[in-house]
């Protein structure tokens, strides 16, 4: 891939991985990168292992690439860990899914910490399990205060409950008085959602060759730039993620203007 750099035609393929996050930072970094994280049962199965095996992998690339991201500078993190459909799944697989956010935690926390990286969730946490519900809870309470990169893990979460909730909420303020029709705004929605605090993503990643949102921030993703790459979530690298800003920076984000 070329670009311009100090008025030269660069080609940035022959460049190290350092060289190029040094020239990527010179240009505008995507504050809220979302990843649906694709493609850990087929890596488990071309290597004849169980679907498990991948997941367990998968989980490994988050800490790579939570890494990466808050070296790159991006604000917030957003991946689709556990979606509202996942239940169906066999139940020793979703046994083994609930033990990841532990495992994790406790051996990313510290280096978190270090990182000035704040844990934060979106979805319903009350019917994950109870060790699952601890780990996150006091993972997010250690990690309130800090300021860095915001890892948002979206975990039995389903965008359309997500704005189901929140219409009955506004509702229920407008039936309480609190809210009147003419309130009832793309804002006011915007701002009863659980992303209500964070800005929307600028760019969504998924993996593995999937072309689908799957029923992920479906409101909020409304303006974001999408890439999608075949490769699986477990093989995904730092290349990856630096390929998939290097595109976004070529992209002039119009938000539906010319
Ligand atoms: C359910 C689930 C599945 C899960 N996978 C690994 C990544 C690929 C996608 C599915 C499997 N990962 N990876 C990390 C977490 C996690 C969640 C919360 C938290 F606070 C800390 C870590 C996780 N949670």
């Amino acid at each position: 891939m070329f670009k311009k750099l100090l008025g030269k035609q660069i080609n940035i393929d022959t460049l190290s991985l350092e060289e190029r996050v040094a020239i990527a930072k010179n240009e505008p970094i995507p504050a809220h990168v979302a990843i649906i994280m694709d493609g850990n049962g087929r890596w488990a199965k071309k290597r004849a292992m169980p679907r498990v095996a991948g997941h367990h992998e998968g989980m490994k690339t988050v800490r790579k690439v939570t890494r990466f991201a808050s070296d790159l500078g991006i604000k917030v993190l957003t991946v689709y860990a556990f979606s509202t459909e996942n239940w169906k799944r066999p139940k020793p697989e979703v046994d083994f899914l609930m033990r990841l956010p532990v495992e994790f935690l406790g051996s990313f926390l510290p280096e978190m910490m270090e990182r000035n990286v704040r844990v934060e969730m979106i979805g319903d946490p009350s019917l994950l399990p109870a060790h699952t519900q601890k780990a996150l809870f006091e993972a997010m309470e250690e990690t309130k205060y800090n300021t860095g990169l915001i890892l948002n893990f979206a975990l039995n979460y389903g965008s359309r409950s997500e704005m189901v909730n929140a219409m009955k909420t506004m509702l229920q303020k407008v039936q309480d008085g609190q809210l009147t029709m003419q309130d009832i705004t793309e804002e006011c929605l915007t701002s009863h959602l659980m992303t209500a605090h964070l800005p929307e993503p600028d760019l969504l990643i998924r993996t593995s060759g999937e072309v689908r949102l799957s029923n992920f921030m479906l409101w909020q993703l409304a303006y974001t730039e999408f890439w999608f790459t075949d490769t699986l979530w477990p093989d995904f690298s730092e290349e990856n993620l630096l390929k998939a800003v290097e595109n976004y920076q070529k992209r002039n984000r119009r938000y539906g203007g010319l």
